[in-house]
């Protein structure tokens, strides 16, 4: 059984840490860092001027708990229950992806247009298919005030999760949810469609990172038998929800580029832009319709 943990922040910092360096955990002080300091309610700063600072007994025992959680393979941002995205705080559930940094390029990608539409027509109405968190819409929200968007996922966990967070973000006046299958309950016509939709092959999930393919839920990354089945849905039904001169922007595996583009060229849509991540990654694409 591992020592008692200190109760002066400092040497707890420090415990933590070395607890997480046994265990083998990728990125052991920042994640003791954050468990330290979420459990505690302590901030960086109070560590370096206020080591000696005593952190009371219950915050010591969430702590403890915390940091076997994670030294038996649990991401961090599931112990804390929060991630955050585009510098908004965002709750997660069992139903929820852990939204990545890789996804903000999809929200740079089409912020120029929101913001562009939002001054030219007054408001930009975006629609994010598989919403899970809020993350795409509610980044978006957030940077043009003028902007509405409707959620859609199939998981109606998830969409509790994306409703909670637009609520806490005090954008819940402009951000509404539907439970569909892609298109299915949907209606009205979009600005802006955006979609990180699951795009793993089937029999590549069993070889993800342990702590992708235990703690995401397997309906947010199962694309189908290639990978690419969400994309041709999307492609094929998304036209009758778009505006004229509307965009749409999809994030994609890092391999996905050329076939992907091939589905929305053969729907009819034309190549706006394709980006990479801050990996150099191909991870969005950029089509128009109209
Ligand atoms: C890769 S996650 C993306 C979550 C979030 N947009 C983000 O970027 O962090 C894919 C999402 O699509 C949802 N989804 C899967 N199949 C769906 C379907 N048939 N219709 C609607 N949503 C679906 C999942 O529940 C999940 O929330």
């Amino acid at each position: 059984m591992a020592d008692p943990l200190p109760e002066a922040l400092g040497p707890l910092l420090r415990e933590a840490r070395a607890r997480l360096v046994a265990a083998g955990v990728g990125d052991p002080a920042l994640d003791a860092r954050l468990i330290v300091e979420h459990f505690s309610g302590t901030t960086r700063t109070q560590a370096i001027a206020d080591p000696e600072r005593t952190i009371d007994s219950n915050a010591i025992a969430a702590i403890d708990a915390a940091l076997g959680r994670r030294a038996g393979g649990e991401p961090v941002h599931r112990i804390l229950g929060y991630r955050e995205f585009y510098g908004l705080r965002l709750s997660l559930s069992p139903e929820t992806l852990e939204p990545r940094p890789d996804t903000e390029t999809l929200v740079e990608a089409v912020l120029p247009f929101v913001k562009a539409m939002a001054a030219r027509e007054g408001t930009c109405r975006i629609l994010d298919l598989g919403t899970g968190t809020g993350a795409i819409a509610l980044a978006l929200l957030s940077a043009v005030p003028a902007a509405t968007a409707t959620g859609v996922d199939i998981s109606a966990g998830a969409l509790a999760t994306a409703a909670r967070n637009a609520g806490e973000l005090g954008l819940g006046g402009r951000f509404t949810t539907v439970q569909s299958d892609w298109f299915e309950k949907v209606s009205g016509r979009y600005h802006v469609i955006a979609a990180n939709p699951p795009y793993i092959p089937t029999r590549d999930i069993g070889n993800l990172q342990d702590e992708v393919r235990d703690f995401d839920p397997r309906l947010a990354l199962d694309g189908g038998v290639d990978g690419l089945n969400p994309y041709r849905i999307i492609a094929a039904e998304a036209a009758r929800f778009l505006e004229a001169e509307s965009r749409i922007a999809v994030e994609i595996g890092h391999t996905q580029r050329d076939e992907v583009t091939d589905i929305f060229k053969a729907a009819g849509y034309a190549s706006v832009a394709a980006l990479r991540d801050l990996g150099g990654n191909d991870r969005v694409l950029v089509f128009q319709w109209g």
